[in-house]
């Protein structure tokens, strides 16, 4: 028998929503029986036949809407992941490399901090260090978050073979620090978290002067780096490409001698007359960045307020994608947003696990689930046209299949890399239409996970009971009405840029321009 790396059931619910379902599609069919008959038989005066079309209108529009939210609890199923077969199935040394995005905006609405201890638990999964690579996406063009992943990628010197010696589940240091639930004795304990707190510390200096403190600055290359954010007219909407690596797995050694994963730092060009479509732009950024540095097989894109809970995940996921008898057209594999701290009551229903949770389920059992821009993992082909064309790129270095070979400091890397970060890189090219994350909607996540599944793009919902990823909720009121505003604008935006083009089932093409 072929080894058991995955499994999926319907969900104990199915027969009782399928019943209700069918119950309740009477009382509908009934009740417009009803409008209509009162509608042509019994309505005699104008009032009432406004008032009874009214109703009809309104009555067909709910019924239109119940039928699509029904659709999704037709089918739910339940995946389980079996990691621990994987290695009889595929040897450590041919798992995939994986390249892992973080995306980050403003230093001060999104601590440096935080975006360090989200890169630290994605650095630390348990997974060949060396095959790992995490890019941080800046679009605040801020020396503060460069001057955070300095520091964390020290310290991620010391914190990898802590997580790895201490089997620790928690990788994200402030939560693993911040909880009880370990041997607080032990030296190695004591010393990790003294440098956790010295590295919290510099950060939280430089934060509250707003500036490097100089004698922070330990060389002269470092000077140097920092003096490009001092440039006369530099913003953080307006500066040039900044690409540092900050570790190289090549060279780089953790304390206990083994390999560690890349860590590259990316602020993508930016000025005022060319769009920079926000998250997607960053994410397209980052993912030629990464095809010219280390072009993984796999992406995994991250909001910079979620950390990894969980450091199986990567090994998870790869159930899934290295399954001999995997489905071709797998194109992606969501996993759902879950949020920590949310408070008892959750006031504003933060939890979002309609949005999360139950419709996913439920479109995983027909044809997969859809995108929502954090904890997902691609197959990084996916970017690059449907399944059975792939279209070629305007460069052959972006290609998804080629194979990278020079290191990723090297001259002629760092060069090609600065460059396809350019503002005007995608300038007539395909970026953003028919290449890479989907540009043209506040919420590109959706829009992208729905062009891909436009063009045959299979994908899985992976919802394990140990929650893969945790992430920060709008805790104040105005912050969830101007989310919710933003979602629901994107929603609507998707719905007619869909409308618009011409899908790709429709004419055997691609996604005309929009936008
Ligand atoms: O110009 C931008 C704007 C945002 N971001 C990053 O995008 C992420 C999400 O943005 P946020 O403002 O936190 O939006 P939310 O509404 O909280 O995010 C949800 O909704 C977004 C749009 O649907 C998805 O992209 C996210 O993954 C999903 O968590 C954050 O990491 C930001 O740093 C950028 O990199 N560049
Ligand atoms: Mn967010």
């Amino acid at each position: 028998m072929a080894t058991l790396l995955h499994t999926h059931k319907q969900m104990p619910c199915t027969s009782f929503n399928r019943a209700f379902a069918i119950i309740y599609s009477f009382a509908i069919l009934a009740l417009i029986y009803h409008h209509l008959t009162t509608l042509f038989r019994h309505s005699t005066t104008v009032i009432s036949i406004i008032i009874t079309t009214t109703l009809l209108i309104s009555d067909l529009i709910l019924s239109f809407m119940w039928a699509t939210t029904t659709s999704f609890r037709l089918r739910p199923v339940l995946r389980q992941t079996f990691p621990e077969n994987l290695e009889k199935v595929l040897q450590e040394q041919d798992f995939p490399a994986i390249d892992i995005f973080v995306c980050t905006a403003d230093p001060y609405k999104e601590p440096p901090i935080n975006v360090v201890n989200t890169a630290l638990s994605l650095m630390a999964y348990d997974y060949p260090p060396e095959k790992i690579s995490v890019y941080v996406s800046d679009d605040g063009g801020s020396e503060l978050t460069l001057f955070a992943f300095m520091e964390a990628a020290k310290f991620a010197e010391c914190w990898l073979p802590f997580c790895r010696d201490n089997n620790v589940m928690d990788r994200c240091p402030e939560v693993y620090f911040s909880s009880n639930h370990h041997e607080k004795t032990e030296l190695q304990y004591e010393e990790t978290k003294t440098m956790y707190e010295n590295m919290k510390n510099r950060i939280k200096n430089v934060m509250e002067r707003g500036g490097i403190c100089p004698n922070y600055i330990t060389d002269e290359l470092q000077r140097k780096i920092f003096t490009k954010y001092h440039t006369p007219g530099f913003s953080r909407d307006n500066h040039p490409v900044i690409i540092q690596v900050l570790k190289e797995s090549a060279k780089g050694k953790d304390n206990s001698g083994q390999l560690m994963p890349n860590l590259v730092y990316v602020s993508r060009e930016k000025n005022k007359n060319s769009p920079h479509n926000f998250k997607a732009g960053a994410l397209n950024s980052l993912l030629r960045v990464s095809s010219i540095m280390t072009n993984a097989p796999i992406v995994l894109t991250q909001d910079c307020d979620m950390y990894s809970n969980d450091p199986l995940t990567v090994k998870r996921t790869l159930c899934f994608i290295s399954d001999p008898l995997a489905r071709p057209r797998l194109g992606y594999i969501q996993y759902p947003q879950q949020y920590h701290g949310l408070n008892k009551d959750d006031i504003y229903g933060g939890e979002f696990l309609r949005v999360f949770v139950a419709n996913p389920v439920g479109m995983d059992g027909l044809q997969g689930t859809s995108y929502v821009g954090s904890g997902c993992f691609f197959r990084r082909r996916v970017f690059f046209g449907r399944p059975t064309s792939m279209v070629p790129q305007e460069i052959q270095q972006l290609g998804p299949d080629r194979v990278v070979e020079k290191p990723i400091t090297a001259q002629s890397v760092l060069e090609l890399a600065h460059h396809v970060a350019r503002c005007n890189y995608e300038n007539d090219t395909k970026w953003g239409f028919q290449f890479g994350f989907r540009y043209g909607s506040l919420v590109e996540d959706y829009l992208t996970g729905f062009q891909l599944q436009c063009e045959g793009w299979e994908s899985i919902y992976c919802h394990p009971s140990r929650p893969a990823f945790l992430g920060d909720i709008p805790i104040s009121l105005i912050d969830v009405v101007s989310q919710t505003k933003r979602w629901a604008i994107g929603v609507l935006e998707t719905v007619t840029i869909s409308y618009y083009s011409i899908a790709p089932t429709r004419d055997g093409g691609m996604i005309k321009e929009c936008g």
